[in-house]
């Protein structure tokens, strides 16, 4: 390989930045589709077009090395319109079911692979430790006993070895402490002793390595004071080194502009980056002045040949362990999963596991399905977009019809008898006691990342307040079902509600929650997160010594 061919290989490049043309010219060696980034039409068939179509240009290189697609499938193939989304992993830690979790990878790993895809950037292992951060929807628990059980992920979308019809190459990210910053800042700074950011934080990445995971990416925060991006220590003689990390690692979008602080990235951020670890590197658009920087700061000594050596060993080591050598083209075979009856079962079976019942004063709930008179009202009640967060379909998600599903009222309608009446009206307009019971399906609208950071308060917004009041003041049994990303200020409110469920973003099959609320299945699920009785508490987790509203493992049934 020369010079050339081997940093084409560390280097990844957006789907919108780069023809097929470009790859073949320059050797690359990934395409990523960043958040909502997708061929148009954005179906599966086209997916599997779009990628066969850069997969031959790779191929049409002097080496013929396959490149490898990356994309964020974080609870389901969420780019892709049509595709089952599943519960976000903060549902999933609801759960505590590792067994049915490693079930999802398998059926995300179908429908990625059916779109060509091959590389997953998942599971994401982070431990949120303070809500008021933006992806603590994408944590699967706040101690590191939960991410590291539900590291089974791994298993599903790899495959007990890699190399099998649907292996898709998991991600264990982002190494390491993103849900440790202070305030819960997204790509902020985590404050912690060596010990403290081991104990906590640290565990999930080793249970990863222990499952063979392919690939680690690298976190935007920093760890007193140092971006991880440029951090040596942690990255070569933590990861590789002590965990005994074989695969390799991969920068964020745009992560090694961030090592110093400035906008854009440096020869000596190039340098620092590639030295402190990491194998392949994120570089959505700049992807040309990345090659020619590090070309000239090997070539300058400043990079050993032996690094570059060394990522492109982990690199292609794992291209022919996923088969990518034998089978470099789409398996049309498996397009059909996506967005399958079965895979949406599977899914309707983790929402239901993943309902966490807080109250249920009276006995309120299970709701009757015959004989009955229902009141359902908010903004989260039949909105696909909304009960699926962020990262679904667009990077941020959005409200709306966005792709197929069952909204909760959908499920709601579908769970009820003939004998049943079920009005539906979003602010709780028509309300009277005639009714026997009312639904608030409440909570928060998509975001992620920082978008999602809370510095200020975490309660329900003025919309949420008014109809759960106009609901209540019909004097009928209200029952609150939060449809959010993280535990929410709620300890004002309750004592005016009969029942709390926390419901978290369940995804396209709504018809999950129905279930628990009509009794087709009891509530099993326990808080991945310590539940605030304030916001003043924030960060507030197990054994801090602070009097939580609800612990973490909280969870009632009936
Ligand atoms: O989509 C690729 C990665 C994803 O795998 C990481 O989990 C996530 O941290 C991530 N973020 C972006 C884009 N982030 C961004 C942040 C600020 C401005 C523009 C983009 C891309 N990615």
């Amino acid at each position: 390989m020369s010079l050339d061919e081997k940093i084409g290989q560390m280097t990844q490049a957006e789907r919108g930045s780069v023809t097929a043309t470009d790859l073949t010219t320059y050797r690359l060696g990934s395409i990523l589709s960043g958040g909502g980034s997708a061929p148009s039409p954005n179906t599966a068939a086209s997916w599997a077009d779009m990628y066969d179509s850069f997969q031959r240009a790779a191929l049409a290189t002097p080496l013929g090395i396959p490149m490898i697609y990356g994309v964020d499938a974080v609870h389901g193939h969420n780019n892709v319109v049509g595709a089952t989304i599943f519960p976000h992993n903060i549902g999933l830690g609801a759960t505590r079911d590792p067994a049915l979790v490693q079930q999802i990878g398998q059926a995300v790993a179908e429908e990625v692979s059916g779109t060509g895809v091959d590389w997953d950037f998942a599971p994401c292992l982070c431990v949120a430790r303070n809500d008021r951060w933006g992806r603590t929807y994408e944590s699967f628990g706040e101690t590191p006993d939960i991410p590291s059980d539900m590291t089974t992920l791994i298993t599903g979308l790899q495959g007990a070895t890699l190399g099998g019809p649907t292996s898709v190459l998991a991600t264990a990210k982002h190494y390491v402490g993103d849900g440790g910053t202070t305030g819960g800042d997204d790509q902020g700074n985590t404050e912690l002793t060596e010990a403290e950011l081991r104990a906590i934080h640290l565990p999930p990445f080793q249970a990863a390595v222990q499952r063979g995971v392919g690939s680690v990416m690298i976190s935007y925060s920093s760890w007193n004071g140092v971006k991880m991006h440029g951090n040596q220590y942690l990255i070569t003689t933590v990861l590789k080194g002590e965990l005994g990390f074989s695969g390799f690692v991969v920068s964020d979008w745009n992560g090694i502009d961030q090592i110093d602080g400035s906008s854009g990235f440096t020869a000596a951020e190039v340098t620092t980056a590639i030295n402190a670890g990491i194998d392949m590197v994120m570089v959505p658009t700049a992807w040309k002045t990345f090659i020619s920087t590090l070309r000239a700061e090997v070539q300058n000594g400043h990079v050993p040949l032996s690094r570059i050596d060394d990522a492109n060993r982990r690199i292609l080591t794992k291209k022919f362990e996923l088969g990518l050598f034998e089978r470099p083209y789409t398996d049309r075979s498996w397009t059909p999963t996506v967005g399958s009856a079965a895979h949406r079962a599977l899914a309707r079976q983790a929402v239901r596991e993943s309902q966490v019942l807080l109250k249920n004063a009276n006995g309120v709930l299970p709701l009757a399905r015959d004989n009955n008179k229902i009141f359902v009202a908010g903004k989260n009640a039949d909105n696909i977009g909304n009960q699926s967060g962020g990262w679904t379909i667009s990077w941020q998600g959005s409200s709306g019809a966005i792709t197929p599903g069952t909204t909760i009222l959908q499920g709601i309608r579908a769970a009820v008898g003939p004998t049943t009446t079920v009005t539906y009206n979003q602010r709780g307009t028509g309300i009277d006691r005639s009714y026997r019971a009312a639904i608030a399906l409440v909570g928060e609208t998509p975001y992620a990342e920082g978008q999602g950071d809370r510095t200020g308060s975490m309660s329900l917004d003025r919309e949420d307040l008014r109809t759960i009041a106009t609901l209540r003041n019909a004097g009928v049994p209200v029952i609150v079902v939060l449809v959010s990303g993280r535990p929410m200020d709620i300890a004002t409110e309750l004592p005016k509600w009969d029942a709390l469920l926390a419901s978290w973003l369940p995804g396209t099959e709504g018809d999950g929650v129905a279930d628990v609320l009509f009794g087709a299945a009891a509530p099993t699920g326990a808080l991945p997160m310590t539940w605030m009785n304030s916001v003043s508490q924030q960060p507030i987790n197990a054994g801090d010594g602070q009097v939580p509203l609800f612990p973490q493992g909280y969870g009632l049934t009936y």
